[in-house]
């Protein structure tokens, strides 16, 4: 690595004046497989509004829409210590939350990186008691002189779960790669109280949280204008808040203090939209992704567009490109062929790289796959990492248009969270633009378009605990948090 002074140069576009004609011809075959017009935008926003319907009405769709039983904006004035997980695709997070009830918060939080094993365990138990573990560790950090009564905690849970009240969520199927049995169709909350009872540690699960709700929570405690909560993570999901009189499919299931001019937030769950195949437009590398997933048939949008996958679909290329012999000639591929071995750090790596002969990449790849690559090579996988990345945010963002146009709004934040999103290089500048071309805005900064995809100030701790005092409230008011009778 060569250092060239604290401030960190801008990554260069480059030059293909050295590019055999060869690589230009699969450079122009990956430009036209992998770039999505204006034109395809706008038809994926059209039919994402009907598939948002779709799963608003009583037969169900492809897109989940689960309602969260969310139905207060919060006001600022929330207040209170609240404990709140998050388990995510990648890490667990354990925060405590002091709201200051004036639109302020302090959080202090903890990090633990979830053993890859977790994901695909037999015994559920391991994962739930790992969280236990964390928590009893945290707890035991913050208040060491114990505590007089059971902590309240908003637990955020980043996997599709169908919840008739708000502290249960039954898992409707994993993603993002977990795959543990026994889960699918039971209660989380359940789940994880047991393991703290077994050890004892004072907690109460309130309220089971996603993390997009839980976005779209926090930001609306700090920021008034904030209309969705997105993530750009392992995967992509969103949130935001539906008229309850639109959600048909919770007709004559609601008590009368949540009428039907209520809001509630919705978790959309969008990652599975186009699971029927009618208008993403995918490759032969989506395609393979797909059909040697665990899960072939779900989560297309997220197959496209979230973390989870973009460095997977780079890697089907290379190995693609490799076996027609027209890269890595007499190289080791022995790592290159290894699924998932190159997460969206590694585009995002390559496309940081200042140096006009890819000196970073080319340290990266010695490093990761132990291949040594000709500077032409590097071109040739630099270029795909922009087309692989500048796909996820254009394909990203038609949730967003389709969440807007739906709803009527003009203008507004859009609270965005995740590693995608905060650390892809260019993925902002890519998203914002993608949204003028949807909308047609004349060109301009990505701050001043009428919709601003902002980065959400943290998010889900702080949401999980806004939403557990909401909770809370309700609750000492004698309200109803689910259906009738839950
Ligand atoms: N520098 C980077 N640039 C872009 N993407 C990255 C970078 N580092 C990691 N990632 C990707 O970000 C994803 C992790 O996202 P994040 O850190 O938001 O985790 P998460 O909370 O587990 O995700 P989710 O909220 O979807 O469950 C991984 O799939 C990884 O490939």
């Amino acid at each position: 690595m060569v250092h060239l002074g604290p401030k960190k140069p801008p990554a260069r576009k480059g030059s293909m004046a050295d590019v055999p004609k060869e690589f230009l011809e699969k450079i122009a075959e990956l430009e036209k497989e992998f770039s999505v017009s204006t034109e395809q935008l706008k038809a994926i926003t059209k039919h994402f509004i009907s598939e948002l319907d779709k799963g608003l009405s009583k037969q169900g769709g492809n897109i989940p829409m689960i309602p969260t039983w969310v139905v207060d904006y919060p006001t600022g004035k929330e207040s209170g210590d609240y404990l709140a997980i998050d388990l995510g695709g990648t890490n667990l997070r354990v925060v405590l939350v002091k709201l200051g009830g004036d639109r302020t918060f302090d959080t202090t939080q903890s990090k633990y990186k979830l053993p890859s094993a977790l994901r695909t365990t037999k015994n559920p138990d391991e994962l739930f008691g790992f969280i236990a573990d964390s928590l009893k560790s945290f707890v035991d950090e913050q208040f060491p002189e114990g505590v007089s009564a059971a902590l309240p905690l908003g637990f955020t849970f980043s996997f599709p779960a169908s919840q008739t009240k708000i502290n249960q969520g039954i898992l409707q199927r994993w993603t993002k790669g977990f795959d543990i049995p026994n889960v699918e169709g039971h209660d989380v909350v359940e789940l994880l109280q047991k393991q703290l009872k077994t050890r004892n540690i004072p907690i109460e699960v309130v309220a089971l949280v996603n993390d997009t709700t839980g976005t779209l929570v926090a930001s609306l405690y700090t920021d008034g204008e904030t209309k969705m909560g997105v993530i750009f993570g392992t995967g992509v999901n969103g949130a935001y808040y539906e008229q309850v009189s639109d959600i048909s499919k919770l007709e004559g299931k609601l008590a009368d203090d949540i009428p039907s001019s209520f809001p509630m937030a919705i978790n959309c769950e969008y990652g599975s939209f186009d699971n029927e195949n009618a208008v993403l437009p995918r490759t032969k590398y989506d395609l393979q992704i797909d059909a040697e997933s665990p899960r072939p048939n779900q989560q297309a949008y997220e197959k496209m567009s979230s973390g989870y996958y973009l460095g997977e679909v780079i890697r089907l290329v290379l190995v693609d490109y490799h076996k027609q012999g027209l890269i890595f000639k007499d190289q080791d591929v022995t790592k290159l062929n290894t699924p998932y071995i190159m997460d969206t750090s590694f585009p995002a790596r390559v496309e940081e790289d200042p140096f006009e002969n890819l000196e970073n990449t080319d340290e990266l790849l010695q490093k990761e796959l132990g291949i040594n690559a000709t500077v032409q090579e590097r071109k040739l996988i630099r270029r795909l990492c922009e087309l692989v990345g500048l796909r996820a945010a254009r394909l990203g963002v038609c949730a967003i248009s389709a969440i807007c146009q739906k709803r009527g709004y003009e203008a507004g934040h859009i609270a965005a969270d995740g590693s995608v999103f905060k650390l892809y290089p260019g993925f902002q500048e890519n998203a914002a633009e993608a949204l003028r071309d949807i909308y047609g805005w004349t060109p301009a900064k990505k701050e001043d378009y009428p919709i601003t995809i902002i980065a959400a100030e943290d998010g889900s701790g702080v949401g999980a605990a806004v939403i557990a005092a909401l909770t809370q409230k309700r609750l000492a008011a004698g309200k109803s948090v689910g259906v009738i009778g839950a």
